[in-house]
């Protein structure tokens, strides 16, 4: 348990005396963020197990691997690790199996078995996801045991080299023949080549692939389909299939991302995947309730990142805070010893927020994820799918906000671990270089507060004539009576002030919408011409729902006064921290004035200095095992200075003294200048 590891543990003694004093109880946080006291003992007797079995370890670090040795390594042990989950008696006690696997891979711990991404992600997100939530009951019956069990891999190919965001767009076809009741898949053009999906280029067997369907020349858009592309046993690709991998990436190197050809390959009809839209076997097409429910694999995915992301956060704030309290630097006063650096006011307005950062983006995630539950048991009773709306703007949105965060956070925590925060081992750029293509994949995310905007234009709209609102919209229906300004400063009075300055900023580009189409304009352009202020305003409502959800996630807890204490100063410090961010926006919308902007930075810096004495045991309650961290800055211990001489051994240009390129180039230019 973390809290009687602190007993016994070595650790230096800075971390000694940050950890000697801790107001709340460690092991209530920690189980909040596993979802429960269960699932904290769960989690710890896999990583007990994960991490003591000398399969999972990597023979020599990752960075000094080629490109082959990395996907081999990495594909090595997602294999063993399915097939331990499946046959370990230790893991059968706490519920081994493929729920296990997939449970696993859906955590924090996937990112310590596999430090570079793994080639099975997209097998356990989202082809299982697309098993899961898009086929009927029969396919799942079929397919299900098969993805689960191994027997076949698979992926999500949806992006060409022409098309990811216009999926109406897409150029693949999936053609149906009434005569053989078969679909014919195509890639009718160079750009209709699918690219990226990860694990498509060498291990997947079989993919989720997004094509337009055609029948009797008719084409009913983007539907997905079930293709097998490599041989049983063998793993040849099969005929008319072309499959590889699409080259390097800035990370995720071990994911084999992939390329894909079709040349009129048949699938039975039955291989479409169809719990929402049906082709019968006269030609037949069967609409579904919603045309965008075959999206639904990727509003899940949406939800999942939010989760994914926090994860990241996590392993980077607790990496640069135990740092920033091991490191000494400078003088706080002339001639005295040197502080920690978490001693100056800057270095702790870098971490403590995004500490704060972890549990708003939680209960945000955690209410999202509530929402996409309720939908989908919408869906399975057949009855109305009024939430849908709520759940693609919610999702896009956090989405958008958070992987965008995060990313910027890790940055930050980059920088305040100064020049060995550059170290791959600290871990600190690979966690940034997994994290930053969160901000693009799943819906660039530009793209996606389009999405958001179009909701918010639309219920903005619907509020003035009365109309029924979203619930995250809910607060439209005051727009044309509230007076702009706050006169308290207490968090729900910020939440407001976030309210007032959407509802003004949707105000000014409603008119400017409004007064385009009036001068003539087509809607479409005035959109265009409006869309950077419509990308803001979304992203306020983003920020208004995580601050609210912070709050109103506060007001439920019923846990102990100590903890409970230490969240509402987080609470409060997030709050303070995203409004004197955008105070530009809250100033220029009359919701706040410059005093009250003034009073809130005050208490900001006060709030750092009261929560600067928890920051370690705040992290600590995070409970990350050294091998989630894989960190010399970061690790319990914070014996930073050994664990970072020690990694630098590792370099293979250490085995010599002098290395053979010093004999090919650099001596005989030496020598000539003798
Ligand atoms: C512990 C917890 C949970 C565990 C979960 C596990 C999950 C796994 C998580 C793993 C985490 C990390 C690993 C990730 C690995 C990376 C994988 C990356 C994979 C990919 O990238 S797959 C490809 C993804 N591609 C995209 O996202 C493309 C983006 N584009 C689009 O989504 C759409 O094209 C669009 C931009 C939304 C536009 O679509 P379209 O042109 O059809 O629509 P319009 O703009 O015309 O709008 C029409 C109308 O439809 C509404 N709408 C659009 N989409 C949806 C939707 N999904 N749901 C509901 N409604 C939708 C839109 O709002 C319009 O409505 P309106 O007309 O205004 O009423
Ligand atoms: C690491 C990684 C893994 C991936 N894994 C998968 C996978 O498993 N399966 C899969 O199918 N795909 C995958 N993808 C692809 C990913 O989903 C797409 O790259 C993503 O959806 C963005 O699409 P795009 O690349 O076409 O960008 P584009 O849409 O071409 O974006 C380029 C620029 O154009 C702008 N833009 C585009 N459209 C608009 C618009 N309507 N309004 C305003 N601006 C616009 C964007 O904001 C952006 O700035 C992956 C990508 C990455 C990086």
């Amino acid at each position: 348990m973390a809290g009687k590891q602190v007993q016994v543990r070595f650790c230096v003694p800075d971390l000694q005396k940050e950890r000697a004093n801790c107001s709340f109880n460690k092991e209530e946080i920690t189980n909040i963020f596993d979802g429960g006291e269960h699932n904290t003992e769960t989690r710890r007797k896999l990583q007990n197990i994960i991490f003591s079995d000398p399969n999972l370890q990597d023979p020599i670090p990752p960075d000094y691997m080629s490109h082959e040795q990395r996907y081999e390594n990495e594909l090595r042990k997602a294999v063993y690790v399915m097939k331990k989950f499946m046959t370990d008696p230790q893991l059968q006690d706490i519920g081994g199996g493929p729920e296990a696997i997939k449970w696993m891979y859906n955590s924090i711990l996937r990112h310590a078995i596999h430090k570079d991404g793994n080639p099975l992600m997209l097998h356990f997100g989202m082809f299982l996801g697309a098993i899961m939530g898009q086929m009927s009951e029969e396919q799942q019956a079929e397919w299900l045991p098969k993805a689960m069990s191994g027997e076949i891999i698979g992926t999500y190919t949806q992006t060409e080299l022409g098309h990811g965001t216009f999926l109406r767009g897409l150029e693949t076809t999936a053609t149906y023949d009434p005569v053989t009741d078969e679909f014919i898949i195509h890639s009718p053009t160079i750009t209709a080549t699918k690219w990226w999906p990860g694990g498509l280029g060498k291990t997947s067997s079989f993919a989720v692939v997004m094509a337009q369907l055609h029948i009797r020349g008719q084409n009913y858009g983007p539907h997905p389909f079930v293709v097998q592309l490599r041989e049983h046993v063998t793993h040849a690709s099969r005929p008319g299939i072309t499959v590889g991998e699409i080259g390097p990436r800035l990370g995720l190197n071990s994911n084999d991302n992939g390329f894909l050809r079709f040349d009129n390959v048949r699938i039975p009809r039955t291989n479409m995947v169809m719990k929402h839209s049906k082709v019968l076997k006269d030609g037949t097409y069967v609409k579904p309730k919603s045309a965008k429910l075959s999206y639904g694999v990727m509003v899940l995915t949406r939800v999942g990142i939010c989760y994914d992301v926090c994860w990241q956060l996590m392993r980077a704030t607790t990496i640069a805070t135990r740092y920033a309290a091991v490191r000494h630097q400078s003088e706080l006063e002339v001639g005295e010893a040197e502080p920690q650096i978490i001693e100056y006011q800057t270095q702790q307005y870098k971490v403590l927020p995004m500490i704060a950062s972890v549990y708003a983006i939680w209960f945000a995630a955690d209410t999202l994820r509530h929402t996409y539950m309720e939908v989908q048991k919408n869906i399975n009773k057949g009855s109305d799918l009024d939430l849908l709306p709520e759940l693609h703007a919610s999702s896009c949105a956090l989405k958008a906000l958070f992987s965008t965060d995060v990313t910027d956070g890790i940055s930050v925590m980059r920088l305040g671990c100064g020049g060995h925060g550059y170290l791959a081992s600290s871990n600190l750029p690979r966690i940034y270089t997994s994290t930053t293509p969160s901000q693009t994949y799943e819906g660039e995310n530009t793209v996606l507060w389009l999405q958001v905007a179009r909701f918010l234009i639309k219920s903005f709209r619907e509020a003035s004539k009365g109309g029924r609102l979203q619930p995250s919209v809910a607060y439209f229906k005051n727009h044309q009576t509230q007076t702009r300004r706050i006169t308290d400063l207490s968090n729900s009075g910020l939440v407001s002030g976030y309210e007032r300055s959407v509802l003004s900023m949707l105000e000014a580009v409603a008119k400017q919408l409004q007064q385009y189409s009036e001068e003539g304009m087509r809607y479409e352009h005035a959109w265009n011409a409006c869309s950077v202020r419509l990308v803001n305003v979304a992203k306020v409502h983003a920020r208004y729902i995580v601050c609210d959800q912070f709050v109103k996630a506060l007001a439920k807890y019923e846990g102990s006064s100590g903890v409970r204490q230490i969240m509402d100063q987080l609470c409060r410090l997030y709050m303070i921290y995203s409004v004197t961010n955008d105070q530009g926006i809250l100033l220029k919308s009359g919701a706040l004035t410059p005093d009250q902007c003034n009073l809130l930075e005050e208490e900001l810096g006060e709030l750092l200095a009261a929560l600067r004495p928890e920051a370690v045991n705040l992290v600590d309650a995070f409970d990350l095992h050294d091998e989630v961290l894989d960190s010399t800055l970061g690790a319990w211990d914070g014996d930073v200075y050994n664990r970072l001489y020690n990694e630098a051994m590792k370099s293979p240009l250490n085995k010599v003294d002098v290395p053979d390129a010093y004999y090919k180039y650099l001596q005989p230019l030496m020598k000539s200048n003798l």
